[in-house]
């Protein structure tokens, strides 16, 4: 029996990852799609035509990148949508808008009318009916040194040149978003609480505690 039978997870269950950069979502999502043999939907950082020009200006590049974000994330769900779920998702399309488009606005470095013809297209798209939510979403949360350590070792070159402030800010943003979210089932986990690179049984540590979630939630929802 496999890490998923075992635990009870359904064959077409959507999770998705959610939590600042830097804190280990990418590193969470290969994990827990081997465990669980599901499919993966990353987000492709290399490939984005705007990500490294946003960087060098925000103020120019934030209404180009956030529809870019939005039009890649679409595309993804609707992939998951035709193979049925199973998928593990980098990171949820709810962050684009209540925490960097958002943040943007009120920073200034996104106008107001980029900002609303944003939040009108994303509404239109996502909070509908017809938008198929996550059953799960985790949320993965850490010390602010931490994720600046992790962002640092990293080292994509466009974080490293971005003021420590930006990063202060979205990790402040995080927590007061994570605790009003109720579009979907959230499992907090903390970083500190698992060892992905060292523990050959963390994996299933989690993916236990994602199956007994599960059942909770699914029991308190009929
Ligand atoms: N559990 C972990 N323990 C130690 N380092 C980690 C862990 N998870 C991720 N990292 C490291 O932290 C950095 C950021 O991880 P990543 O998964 O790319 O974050 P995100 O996708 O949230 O931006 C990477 O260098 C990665 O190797
Ligand atoms: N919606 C977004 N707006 C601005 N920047 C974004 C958005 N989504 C992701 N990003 C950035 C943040 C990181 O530099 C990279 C990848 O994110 P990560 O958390 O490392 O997966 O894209």
């Amino acid at each position: 029996m496999n890490l998923r039978e075992k635990y009870g997870i359904p064959q077409n269950a959507v999770i998705t990852i959610a939590g600042t950069v830097g804190v280990g979502k990418s590193t969470m999502t290969k994990a827990l799609a081997d465990a669980l043999q599901f499919r993966t939907s990353f987000e492709n950082v290399d490939t984005n035509p705007y990500l490294d020009l946003f960087y060098d200006d925000f103020e120019k590049w934030s209404f180009h990148l956030q529809i870019y974000f939005l039009a890649e994330r679409f595309k993804e769900q609707k992939r998951m949508f035709e193979y049925g779920g199973g998928f593990i998702q980098d990171r949820s399309i709810y962050e684009d808008t209540g925490i960097f488009a958002k943040m943007h606005w009120e920073k200034g470095t996104m106008n107001n009318v980029d900002y609303e013809t944003y939040t009108n297209l994303f509404e239109a798209m996502v909070m509908t009916p017809y938008f198929p939510h996550p059953d799960l979403l985790i949320y993965l949360e850490g010390s602010i040194e931490d994720i600046l350590s992790r962002i640092q070792e990293r080292g994509r070159a466009m974080e490293q040149q971005t003021p420590v402030d930006y990063w202060l800010e979205m990790h402040q943003r995080y927590e007061n978003w994570i605790n009003s979210f109720n579009g979907c089932p959230v499992l907090r986990l903390n970083i500190n609480d698992y060892d992905l690179m060292n523990d050959p049984d963390c994996s299933e540590q989690i993916v236990e505690r994602i199956g007994g979630f599960m059942k909770q939630t699914s029991i308190l929802r009929k």
